[in-house]
C-alpha cells in the first residue's frame, strides 16, 4: 500500500544527506558528551510509536471519507501491529516501539528473526551480539547487557507477545501474523551484505504479508535490505516500505538507486544535533526537488541576449541509418529551455528532418570542419556528442571541435558518443584529457554519463559503478575535471566550486524517463540554460537543468507533484510512464520554465 509516490519534503530547501559512517559518528559524539544510549533508543521509539499511529490513522481516514468514522473507529477495532525485529539496535528500536504501542492500546505481535531461545533469557549477564561494541552494542550501564537486549527485556516485562519467525514461517496465514500495520525493524544502518537464509525468507514473507493484508509497511530508520550509504539493494531483497521513519539524519541511500523504490514516504526524526565538538558534519550530498525561480526577461532585449547554442552531433556513418534524432532532441530542448538561437552541426542527410521539426534552428554540415570551427567561435555554448558516432572519423571530429571550443573559451557540454571518445582517449593517455581537466578549472565543462558510460570512462564494470554511485561521480570529476551528472534513479550532480565540490541528489523524475533520447534532451536543457547569460549562475547551473528535466518528465505522467494537478497542457491528455517519449519533453520543459518564473 503506497501513501504517496514521493517523500514528504520541504520543496524549497535542500535536505542534507549523510552516510552510515557519519550517522555512527554522530551517535558516538552524542554519547561521548555523556548522553545515555538507551535513553536515545527510548526517545527514538517513543517518537516513532506516535508517528506510526498518525500514519495509520491517516491511511484509515483516507479510506473512509466520512469524518464521523474517525472517532468511533477506535472503539470498534483495536489497532493491530506486527513488529519484525532483528538482533541489532534496529531490532532494539522495534522492541521498544512494541512496548509503547502496547501502552497506547494496540494489539502487538513481535516476530523475531535470527534469535535463539537463549536470547530470551532474563539474565543481565547475557551477551547478545556484542562484537560491534564500539558502535552498535553500546553498554551504558554497569552490566554488559546491550541496548537491544535491554529493549527486549522492557517489551517482555510488559508482556508483549513474540514468536520466532523460524517457528512460524510455515504458517504465515496464522492469525498471529494478521495486522493493520507491519513494522520493519530487522536491519538499519548496520546492514552491509546480502540478507541470506532466514533473513531473506523473513524479508520476502514480510512483503507478502503486507501485500496480502493490505497492511501499512513502515520501516524503522531505513527499509531492511537497502544499504544506507549507497542506496543499493542486493539481489532485490529488501522491505518494500510505504513509509520510512528516518532517525537522526537523512540517509543518502534513501534517495538514490534502489532506495528510491523501497523507502516510500520519508519522515525525519532528528533526535540529536548533527555535530561533533560544535562542528556540524558536512553532508555527503543534498537532496533537491525544485528549481530556482527565474527572473522575468527585460523587455528591451533581442535573441542575442539569450545566447547561441551550437549542437554538434547527429552523424550518419557510412552504411548505418544514423542518429539525427539525438541532435534534433537536444536542439529542441535547448530552445525550450530558453536559448536565443540554435545551430545544429549534423550530417547533411538530416538537415531536412531537422528543419521540419525545428524550423527555428540553423544547420551546418557536421563534416565541414572549417565552417563548424568558425561557428564554435560565434556560439555561446557548445554541446557535443549526441549521435556523433563512435568511429575514428567521428573521434577526429570530436577532438578537433573540443580543441576549438577550448581555444575559444566556450562552455562545453559533453554527452553520449562524446563520452565514449573521452573514455577511449583516456585509455590511450591522449593529451586532450589533461587539457580538458585543466580547462575545466576556469571554464564550464558539463559531462553527463549514465552508469554504462561512467563505467567506460572509469574503465570499470557497470556493477562497480552502481554499487557506489557517489564514489563513481567523484572519481569521474577527479579524472576528467568538470561538473558531472550521473544519470539514473536519483540522478547525482557534482558541481565544483573554487575549493570545494557539492553533490546533489535529484529528487524528481520518474521511471518513464528511462527511454532513448532522454539524455539528449538533458544535454539540450543544460546548454540552453548556460547560453542565457542574463541569468544568475545558480539559475544556469547544472543542478537547475537536472531539476527542470525531472520536473518536465513528472509533469507529463500522472504523478502527483506540486505542478501537476492531474491535467496536462496537451489537451488534457495525460501520458503514463509507459510510452513516455523524449519528443514529448520540450513542451513540458517550456511549461516548467514558465512555472519557475511564476513561483
Ligand atoms: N545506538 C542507539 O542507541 C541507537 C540506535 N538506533 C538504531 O540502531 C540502528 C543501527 O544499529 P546497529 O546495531 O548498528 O545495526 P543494525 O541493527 O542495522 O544491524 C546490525 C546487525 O545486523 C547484522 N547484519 C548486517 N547485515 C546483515 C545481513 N545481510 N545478514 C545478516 N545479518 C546482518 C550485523 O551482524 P554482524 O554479523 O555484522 O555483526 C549486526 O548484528 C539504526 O539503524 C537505528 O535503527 C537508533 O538510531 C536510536 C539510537
Ligand atoms: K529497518
Amino acid at each position: 500500500m503506497q501513501i504517496h509516490g514521493h517523500s514528504s519534503i520541504d520543496k524549497k530547501h535542500p535536505i542534507s544527506l549523510y552516510s552510515s559512517k557519519q550517522l555512527y559518528a554522530m551517535e558516538q559524539a552524542w554519547f561521548s558528551e555523556g548522553h545515555d544510549s538507551f535513553g536515545l533508543m527510548q526517545q527514538a521509539a517513543w517518537q516513532m510509536a506516535k508517528h506510526i499511529e498518525q500514519l495509520y490513522e491517516k491511511k484509515y481516514l483516507n479510506h473512509h471519507s466520512s469524518a464521523s468514522v474517525n472517532f468511533s473507529h477506535r472503539h470498534n477495532h483495536q489497532y493491530r501491529v506486527s513488529i519484525w525485529v532483528g538482533k541489532g539496535n534496529n531490532g532494539g528500536d522495534g522492541w521498544l516501539i512494541a512496548y509503547y504501542l502496547k501502552q497506547a492500546g494496540w494489539q502487538v505481535q513481535i516476530v523475531t528473526v535470527g534469535f535463539e531461545d537463549s536470547d530470551f533469557s532474563n539474565s543481565d549477564s547475557d551477551q547478545v551480539n556484542s562484537d560491534k561494541s564500539d558502535t552498535t552494542a553500546i553498554s551504558n550501564s554497569k552490566s554488559s547487557i546491550t541496548d537491544a537486549q535491554k529493549a527486549l527485556q522492557v517489551a517482555r516485562s510488559a508482556n508483549c507477545k513474540y514468536e520466532r519467525f523460524e517457528d512460524s514461517q510455515n504458517d504465515l496465514r496464522s492469525t498471529a501474523l494478521q495486522a493493520d500495520v507491519y513494522i520493519d525493524a530487522l536491519f538499519g544502518i548496520g546492514l552491509d551484505r546480502t540478507p541470506e537464509g532466514i533473513y531473506k525468507q523473513a524479508i520476502r514473507a514480510f512483503n507478502e504479508l503486507t501485500e496480502q493484508n493490505n497492511g501499512l509497511a513502515i520501516a524503522v530508520d531505513i527499509p531492511s535490505g537497502v544499504v544506507a550509504s549507497t542506496g543499493e539493494v542486493f539481489d532485490r531483497i529488501a522491505i518494500k516500505a510505504d513509509a520510512t521513519l528516518c532517525l537522526i539524519a537523512r540517509k543518502f541511500g534513501l534517495h538514490t538507486k534502489d532506495g528510491v523504490d523501497y523507502s516510500g514516504q520519508v519522515t525525519d526524526i532528528p533526535l540529536i544535533p548533527y555535530q561533533v565538538d560544535n562542528v556540524a558534519f558536512e553532508p555527503v550530498a543534498k537532496l533537491i526537488t525544485t528549481g530556482q525561480a527565474f527572473s522575468p526577461r527585460r523587455q528591451n532585449s533581442y535573441k542575442g541576449s539569450y545566447g547561441h547554442v551550437l549542437v554538434i552531433g547527429g552523424n550518419r556513418i557510412d552504411g548505418s541509418q544514423g542518429m539525427g534524432g539525438a541532435a534534433i532532441l537536444s536542439a529542441s530542448s535547448s530552445m525550450a529551455a530558453g536559448a536565443g538561437k540554435i545551430t545544429v552541426a549534423c550530417h547533411e542527410a538530416f538537415h531536412g528532418a531537422l528543419l521540419t521539426s525545428l524550423p527555428d534552428a540553423m544547420t551546418i554540415n557536421l563534416h565541414d570542419a572549417q565552417g563548424v570551427q568558425h561557428l564554435i567561435k560565434a556560439a555561446s555554448v557548445v554541446a557535443i556528442g549526441m549521435g556523433l558516432g563512435r568511429d575514428d572519423k567521428a573521434q577526429a571530429l570530436f577532438v578537433n571541435y573540443i580543441q576549438a571550443a577550448m581555444t575559444a573559451k566556450k562552455p562545453i557540454v559533453i554527452d553520449a558518443d562524446g563520452l565514449y571518445h573521452l573514455a577511449s582517449l583516456q585509455l590511450k593517455n591522449d593529451k586532450l584529457i589533461s587539457q580538458l581537466r585543466e580547462y575545466s578549472t576556469d571554464n564550464e565543462v558539463c559531462l553527463t554519463p549514465h552508469s554504462g558510460e561512467a563505467a567506460k570512462l572509469l574503465n570499470k564494470k557497470i556493477h562497480e559503478i552502481e554499487s557506489d554511485r557517489l564514489s563513481a561521480i567523484k572519481l569521474c570529476a577527479q579524472t576528467y575535471g568538470g561538473n558531472w551528472v550521473l544519470k539514473g534513479a536519483g540522478s547525482l550532480v557534482l558541481e565544483r566550486g573554487l575549493d570545494q565540490e557539492q553533490v546533489y541528489v535529484c529528487g524528481v523524475g520518474n521511471a518513464g524517463m528511462a527511454t532513448a533520447g532522454m539524455g539528449d534532451v538533458l544535454s539540450g536543457v543544460i546548454a540552453g540554460l548556460l547560453a542565457q547569460q542574463d541569468l544568475e549562475p545558480e539559475m544556469r547551473s547544472l543542478h537547475q537543468a537536472v531539476i527542470i528535466h525531472g520536473l518536465a518528465g513528472d509533469i507529463l505522467v500522472s504523478q502527483t507533484n506540486q505542478y501537476n494537478s492531474g491535467k496536462s497542457d496537451r489537451g488534457h491528455l495525460l501520458i503514463g510512464q509507459r510510452g513516455l517519449q523524449a519528443q514529448d519533453m520540450p513542451v513540458a520543459i517550456r511549461h516548467v520554465m514558465q512555472l519557475l518564473v511564476d513561483s
